[in-house]
């Protein structure tokens, strides 16, 4: 029988959750996606851009954070030097006793518009690593489905960061916000490092080994005290894709508003380990698109969560 390289009609949570443990293994009890991590703890401080413009409670007044800096993919033991997407979780503990969570990529967009495209892909790898497809199948299918040829493009053209601090991090998804008005914005979050993007030099690639990460981020902090991001949100336009994550949207052309400042003041302790950080928790105020790839992602999270508690 032919190999099938096309995306499937269906994705749900458990064919992620399968193909994740064919490419990576079963690693009871850990993650099953994003699989190595480091937590991170600290807080943040809203702009009164953000608090004039914005009704959610996450502008009232600062608060605590805690993070969770990661690799993607399914393996405890990724290699930290790869081309491939690293996240952060950021989750926002709240004086009024709610909760708000970001979960995002260093890339600025997803691999595929909808979660069919993105499982064809995945299952698309697991057959060319097993010798069930040739290499270049996986032309065939961006072929068929160029949305889901941008983000390995993107991750190919340069070095990854050279310190979980020293990345930007991006939502992709599209958000809505209240206004004050009464009105709503649609906007994307991004989180840009206070001092710059600083990417791994192709030596350093070649030098270090294969886990640095969490040493750089140790030694960053110590030597520091303390890490900034700006979060800011772009603000779309009637133009803007609202259900595509593999579009990004041209933010040199669109309004980006400072919202406030992320100070990371400790890491890797254990604080984000009974965290589950669903993209789609979200404070009074904010509200998730009709992105399908973000619809979808509550219930992997869920069912990998559910795993890792009962150390299957
Ligand atoms: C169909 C699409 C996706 C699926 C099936 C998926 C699945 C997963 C799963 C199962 C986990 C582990 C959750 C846990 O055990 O706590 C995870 C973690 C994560 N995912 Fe996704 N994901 C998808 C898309 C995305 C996208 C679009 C982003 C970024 C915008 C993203 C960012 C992250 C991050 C940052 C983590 C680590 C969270 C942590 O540190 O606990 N994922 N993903």
């Amino acid at each position: 029988q032919e190999p099938n390289y096309q995306a499937p009609e269906q994705a749900t949570a458990t064919d992620f959750i399968e193909i994740f443990e064919t490419l990576s293994g079963k690693h009871p009890g850990i993650r099953k996606g994003h699989a190595r991590g480091v937590c991170a703890a600290g807080s943040f401080t809203p702009s009164s851009v953000a608090q004039e413009r914005y009704s959610s409670p996450i502008f009232d007044t600062k608060v605590p954070v805690v993070l969770r800096f990661s690799m993607g993919g399914g393996n405890p033991n990724a290699d930290e030097r790869a081309k491939a997407p690293r996240g952060i979780g950021v989750q926002f503990q709240l004086a009024n006793g709610s909760l708000h969570q970001l979960a995002g990529l260093t890339t600025p967009m997803f691999a595929g518009k909808n979660p069919e495209q993105f499982l064809g892909l995945l299952r698309l790898n697991a057959q060319i690593r097993d010798g069930e497809a040739p290499a270049d199948a996986r032309a065939n299918y961006f072929a068929a489905n160029p949305e889901a040829a941008g983000q390995g493009q993107w991750l190919q053209q340069r070095n990854p960061a050279a310190e979980y601090t020293s990345a930007s991090y991006y939502g992709i998804h599209t958000f809505f916000a209240d206004t004050a008005t009464g009105k709503k914005d649609k906007f994307r979050w991004q989180l840009i490092p206070a001092t710059g993007e600083v990417l791994l030099t192709d030596e350093e690639r070649e030098t270090l080994p294969a886990d640095f990460l969490t040493d750089r981020l140790v030694e960053r902090i110590n030597t520091d005290g303390a890490v900034h991001y700006y979060l800011q949100w772009v603000i779309g336009t009637d133009a803007d894709a609202t259900n595509d994550p593999s579009v990004v949207w041209p933010v040199e052309q669109r309004e980006v508003v400072n919202v406030g400042t992320l100070t990371i003041s400790g890491a890797n302790g254990e604080q984000c380990t009974p965290i589950n950080f669903d993209p789609n928790l979200l404070a009074q105020g904010v509200q998730a698109s009709d992105d399908p790839v973000l619809a979808l992602r509550s219930a992997a999270y869920a069912i990998s969560f559910g795993k890792r508690l009962s150390q299957q």
